[in-house]
Order: structure tokens, then sequence, then C-alpha cells
């Protein structure tokens, strides 16, 4: 990441326009998202959240350049994403991103060395300490069988970080786990973000997730997608002046007919 990238400027680090995203396929046409705009500054955790079918994965992977904008633009420090690239690292939520061939470290060495920018011992010296950032130092030498469903995230989170990317782009990463594990896997993508201070883009559908996780909530209406306001977290769902907690503001927003919360709460 780099250090300069936002910061102190009035550049965003990347900035989605009017985006609307369309699936055209055997003559059907879905509208994925419509006129989504937003912007990311260096060390933000963007959650996008909504219900399912609102098109948040979609725009995470137009953000990564998976999926080209019908209209509007997504342009990343002034330049048009449009193709997939290491300033973009994608986690997943399904557990089988990693190669099942290579170890630990081979996965993480791998992508480093794929992406022409770091090779032999200064990779491996690099992977290694990834890997020890996610408390894995101890298994760079296991296979994935060997590893469980966190365990796995972690060495993809790992890698993702490893690459260095101007934004870490992650699709309900903590989804298929278990609810304690969950939990602890929160907690350390936490730490891990305010000992970096790496840009993430977070997609979930967990409104307690999204608090916890979120510097910044941006709230997205049921299909099409569209921006219905944004909230600011400071992790915990704390009481407003109005009452209300942050959760049933959120609640309240993403399910009213009425255009939600337009300034961070
Ligand atoms: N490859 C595709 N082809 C056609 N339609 C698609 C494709 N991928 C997604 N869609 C449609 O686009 C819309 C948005 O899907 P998307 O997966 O982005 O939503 P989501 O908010 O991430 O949902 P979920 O929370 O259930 O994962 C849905 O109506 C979905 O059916």
């Amino acid at each position: 990441m780099k250090p300069d990238a936002g910061a102190g400027s009035s550049a965003p680090l990347l900035a989605v326009q009017r985006v609307t995203l369309r699936y055209v396929s055997e003559g059907r046409t879905v509208t994925a998202t419509e006129n989504v705009s937003f912007d990311i500054r260096q060390g933000d955790r963007l959650v996008l959240l909504g219900p399912s079918g609102c098109g948040k994965s979609s725009l995470l992977k137009a953000i990564g350049g998976y999926l080209w904008p019908e209209s509007g633009s997504i342009r990343l420090r002034g330049t048009p994403v449009r193709a997939p690239g290491p300033d973009r690292m994608m986690v997943f939520q399904e557990f089988d991103q990693l190669l099942p061939w290579k170890t630990v470290l081979g996965n993480v060495v791998f992508a480093l060395e794929s992406s022409g920018r770091w090779h032999g011992q200064a990779a491996r010296a690099r992977a290694a300490q990834a890997i020890a950032s996610v408390k894995l130092g101890d298994f760079g030498d296991a296979y994935p069988h060997m590893l469980s469903g966190g365990m796995k995230q972690r060495v993809a989170i790992a890698r993702g970080m490893a690459m260095e990317p101007e934004i870490l782009l992650m699709d309900e990463p903590f989804a298929a786990l278990d609810a304690l594990t969950r939990v602890a896997m929160q907690d350390e993508l936490l730490q891990l973000c305010n000992e970096t201070r790496f840009t993430v883009v977070f997609v979930t559908h967990s409104i307690q997730e999204a608090i916890r996780i979120g510097s910044r909530i941006l709230l997205l209406s049921p299909h099409p997608g569209r921006v219905k306001g944004e909230v600011t977290s400071d992790g915990k769902d704390r009481v407003h002046p109005s009452g209300q907690r942050l959760s049933e503001i959120i609640h309240e927003s993403l399910f009213a007919t009425a255009p939600g919360p337009q300034e961070a709460v």
C-alpha cells in the first residue's frame, strides 16, 4: 500500500461514479446496480451492505476489473479500471482459493512471483512475513487440505496483503465460518488494518458484521442496487442521540421506502 495515497490530498483513491451494471445472457437482461456512486480514500474500510441480490458482489467484481460498467466509471487514482490488476486483490468466500499442490508459503510466493514484482529470496521473505502477520507462522510448510476453513481464509488474506494492493476487495470472506471463528477473524482483520492502514472494500449482508468491520457503511437498496445512504461506524452498535442503535438505523434505512441517511451519522 502506498503510504501517500489519498492521505491528506483531496483526490479519492477510488472513484465510483454513476455505475450501472447489467448482465445480458440469452436475451435476458438483469440490472445488478443502477447509478451507484461512492469514493474511497486511503485507509477506509468501506462495507457494501444490502440484501441478497442487490449487486454487492457485482460491484466488487467491477472494481476488481472483472466486469465492465454499462454506464458510469470506476477510476483508481484517476485511471479508469479496465482489467484486473495486482493493485486490487480479491479474497472470496470460498475456501478453495489456494493451489492445493502448493504449501501455504508456496501459495503466497507463487502469487508474488507471478506478479513479477518479487522473486526468489525476496519473495519468500515477504511471504513468510505476511503469513506470520495472520498468525500462521508455524504452518508455512502445510498444504491447504491440512488447514481449517478459517486458516485457509487467513492464507488468502495474507496472500492478498503481501501483494501490496492499493485496495483489498473482500467478498463475504467470513460467511462460511462458524460464529466464533468469524468473530476471531473479524478481530484479526481489524488488527491488521490498524497495523498496516490498508484500504478495504468488504461485502456482507450482515448488519452486525458491517458495524464491526466498516469505518464506513454504504447502504444499498434491494435489487437493483442503488445507494440508499451511508453511515460511519466505530465498530460498536452504539446508541445515537435519537435513542436508536446504529443497527436499527441501518435496518430501517435498508428496508424503508424513503431515502436513507445521506449524511454520515
Ligand atoms: N453471471 C451472472 N449472470 C446473470 N446475472 C447475474 C450474474 N451474477 C449476478 N447476477 C444477478 O445480478 C444481481 C446481483 O447479483 P450479486 O451477486 O451482485 O448480488 P449480491 O448483493 O452480491 O447478492 P448475495 O448477497 O446473495 O451474494 C442478481 O439479480 C443476480 O441474479
